[in-house]
């Protein structure tokens, strides 16, 4: 294994029957990285992480974490922590007396329990709040135990399951910075499993986007947003404007008319803009196309403007309001155009 990788993944597999939750997946993740599994429900992602955590055994292939093989080992055995969606406090117990727990159970001398408690506490800023029981806290206040009980152990790899899911979109927010701030403090190596592409921009320096069981890109999370490998990607990450056209030679030929005309076409193919790569009334010469507007939505700095192509096809444009002249009006016609270098073709399938 590269002697940079923390955690590497060989062909791990998890079916259940026929099944496939896990394809045969290779990952390589670096020590330090703040690592997101990124996909739609049902993808695969959190049995994914349970086996690197020890929770669910590989049906196939090796988890290497530090150099060593621990795909046979218990999560106790493993050199991770994990933090569950649903916290897993321990109810009868203070927020000191949660967080000290693991280091009980192996039996470290008091006095060295109670600093690293304090230091935790003050880590996550909880230290007010020592002695409150678990059942007195917050959403957010027992996600911050969770996290301190989970790193008092410092595991090599942290495995967060979807930790922020049960916590309001402001605190959400909130816990976004202080999961950053306390990845740069520890920096320590952590892996994130999230269906909120936003949750996962923000937070994480390299992304793995799964569907139906496989890794079908990994990069940074700008790498994913500018070149994303496929259609079902590109919507994922960011909003993005898939519009299906044809080839035929050198040319790509967009819009309905050019969909039904069946001369010389080598094949479909879709084009994907972002919303922002659209611009009203383009020069001349720029591909471009006629839609009617459907919606206009102003934002203060920038306008929302909802289009539709003549055979339904929907188009988003991101405008800057103050260099818009005149806003467009619902039911109207405009001509959208963009810069063809900008432009990315997908091949369809
Ligand atoms: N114990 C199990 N027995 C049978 N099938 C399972 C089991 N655990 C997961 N699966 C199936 O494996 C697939 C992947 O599940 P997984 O929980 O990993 O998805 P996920 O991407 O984490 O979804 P979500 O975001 O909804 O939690 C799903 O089709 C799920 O139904």
């Amino acid at each position: 294994m590269p002697p940079d990788a923390l955690l590497r993944l060989d062909g791990v597999t998890r079916r259940y029957g026929d099944h496939v939750a896990v394809a045969p997946t290779d990952l390589s993740i670096q020590a330090g990285d703040f690592f997101a599994i990124l996909g739609p429900s049902g993808c695969g992602k959190t049995t994914l992480l349970r086996m690197i955590g020890g929770f669910v055994a590989p049906s196939a292939g090796t988890v290497w974490i530090d150099g060593a093989d621990v795909t046979r080992l218990g999560p106790e055995r493993r050199p991770s922590g994990m933090v569950f969606q649903n916290y897993g406090l321990f109810q009868h117990m203070t927020v000191r007396q949660n967080i000290a727990y693991g280091l009980k159970l192996r039996r470290e001398p008091r006095a060295r329990i109670d600093a690293a408690v304090d230091e935790m506490m003050d880590l996550v800023h909880l230290r007010h709040l020592a002695d409150r029981p678990a059942p007195q806290l917050s959403g957010g206040q027992r996600q911050r135990v969770a996290l301190a009980r989970a790193l008092i152990l410092k595991p090599k790899v942290l495995l967060l399951d979807e930790p922020l899911a049960a916590l309001d979109l402001k605190l959400r927010k909130t816990m976004h910075g202080e999961l950053r701030a306390l990845h740069q403090a520890i920096g320590g190596t952590f892996i994130l499993v999230s269906h909120d592409q936003s949750e996962v921009m923000t937070l994480a320096d390299r992304v793995a986007v799964m569907d139906g069981g496989r890794i079908v890109q990994e990069g940074s999370p700008r790498d994913i947003y500018t070149k994303p490998a496929d259609a079902f990607v590109s919507t994922f990450i960011g909003e993005a404007n898939v519009i299906p056209g044809i080839r035929r030679g050198g040319r790509i030929d967009l819009g309905p008319d050019a969909r039904l005309d069946h001369a010389g076409r080598d094949g479909p193919v879709n084009i994907m803009l972002r919303p922002e790569q659209m611009e009203l009334d383009p020069p001349s010469g720029a591909p471009s196309l006629e839609a009617s507007v459907v919606d206009l939505i102003f934002l203060g700095p920038f306008t929302h403007l909802h289009c539709a192509l003549d055979d339904g096809v929907r188009l988003l444009v991101h405008l800057e309001s103050r260099k818009l002249a005149t806003f467009p009006a619902p039911g109207g016609r405009v001509r959208l155009g963009w810069n063809p270098s900008e432009q990315l073709v997908l091949d369809a399938p």
